[in-house]
């Protein structure tokens, strides 16, 4: 991992029940990635947060990862300042919410946050589509929860027999929010590749309190069943190489505006100013942009490297896209103005 690059925070909100946890246990079993969970416990008795209660002042080990447990949304930059710290080498975190927390104020708190090494992931709203009239009687609020979010995991269809009920639940959630993208996950089973990297070390030295219990969870021959019936649930990604800088001011509008079907944007890439080539790292999720300067030699040759990740892309569109990034290495510098138009979503 460069030493520039941050930690994406991704935070995982539904009702009470919706099946957050399963979703997690998902995230940590099948990612590849080292994740640190953070359980937003608010006092409600929670099963896996009851096994590491009173744990905030340390990081705890999980199999793929670590927890941290906080009773107050006010802990979350301690917890984000335990589980940055560089002998985890983490790839990425995870909040879940209390099933009461309201997906706009933990985004706020994560946005809001003041610790550098980390950036925003993502919201994932875990929706209970076999429930949804019983959650609404007890006042929760479809519309408002997805509004937020990037992503909205259907759960529980393995139990929706009305296909009308399930059209109509996915057209209000696409009124609430057009940008979303809604993926079935029954039994919390998708691609966490979509949201996260697996992590290049895969030697694991955590483990000893395990989060997933594989006697909870879906067994292979279910997995495989689900996922053949719901092809689209596995990641995509274009990726483009290029020997030369890119143009700051496409790949800014790309990364704030991708096309719907990219989840998330990330490039390495050289841009040519007047005091000679910079590098940056930008990452896109749903069309959050981080920028973070990198480090490079002067004489290096430029070089950009972009992956678009998503599902259902149209590759060659993506491909041309990209590649119409890309410049010539004996391009003239970009002004000022250009390099700000991407500089900016530096935080
Ligand atoms: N049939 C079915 N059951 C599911 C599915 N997803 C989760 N469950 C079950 O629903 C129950 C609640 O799931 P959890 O993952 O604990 O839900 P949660 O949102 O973490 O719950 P709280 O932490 O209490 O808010 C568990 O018994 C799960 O096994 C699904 O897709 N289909």
């Amino acid at each position: 991992m460069p030493s520039s690059a941050r930690i994406p925070v991704l935070i995982l909100t539904g009702y009470l029940g919706a099946g957050k946890t399963t979703v997690l246990n998902r995230f940590l079993a099948a990612s590849g990635a080292r994740i640190g969970v953070i359980i937003n416990d608010f006092g409600d008795v929670n099963v896996d947060a009851a096994l590491v209660a009173g744990q905030v002042d340390e990081p705890v080990s999980v199999a793929g990862g670590c927890l941290c447990c906080i009773s107050d949304p006010e802990q979350l930059d301690d917890a984000f300042k335990k589980l940055t710290r560089p002998d985890l080498r983490l790839d990425a975190i995870v909040i879940e919410g209390s099933g009461v927390a309201e997906p706009p104020a933990l985004l706020r708190l994560v946005m809001d946050s003041r610790v550098p090494k980390i950036r925003f992931g993502g919201l994932i709203e875990v929706v209970d589509a076999a429930h949804i009239p019983q959650a609404e009687a007890a006042g929760w609020d479809l519309e408002q929860h997805v509004r937020a979010a990037a992503v909205v995991l259907l759960t529980k269809t393995d139990l929706v027999t009305d296909p009308g009920a399930r059209n109509s639940l996915e057209a209000r959630i696409q009124r609430a929010n057009p940008h979303a993208m809604i993926i079935e996950a029954p039994h919390g089973n998708f691609d966490p590749a979509l949201f996260v990297d697996a992590s290049d070390d895969d030697e694991l030295e955590f483990g000893q309190l395990a989060l997933w219990n594989p006697g909870e969870t879906l067994g292979e021959s279910q997995a495989d069943h689900d996922h053949a019936r719901h092809h689209h649930v596995h990641h995509q990604s274009v990726t483009v190489e290029h020997e030369g800088p890119v143009d700051p001011v496409a790949l800014s509008e790309f990364a704030l505006d991708p096309p719907e079907t990219v989840y998330r944007v990330k490039a390495i890439v050289d841009v040519v100013t007047a005091s000679g080539a910079r590098r940056f790292a930008v990452h896109s999720v749903a069309g959050y942009v981080t920028v973070d300067a990198m480090a490079r030699a002067q004489e290096e040759p430029a070089a950009s490297s972009l992956v678009a990740i998503g599902l259902e892309l149209d590759h060659a569109d993506l491909q041309a896209r990209l590649e119409a990034f890309c410049l010539p290495s004996t391009t003239p510098p970009a002004s000022a103005s250009q390099l700000r138009r991407l500089t900016r979503f530096r935080t």
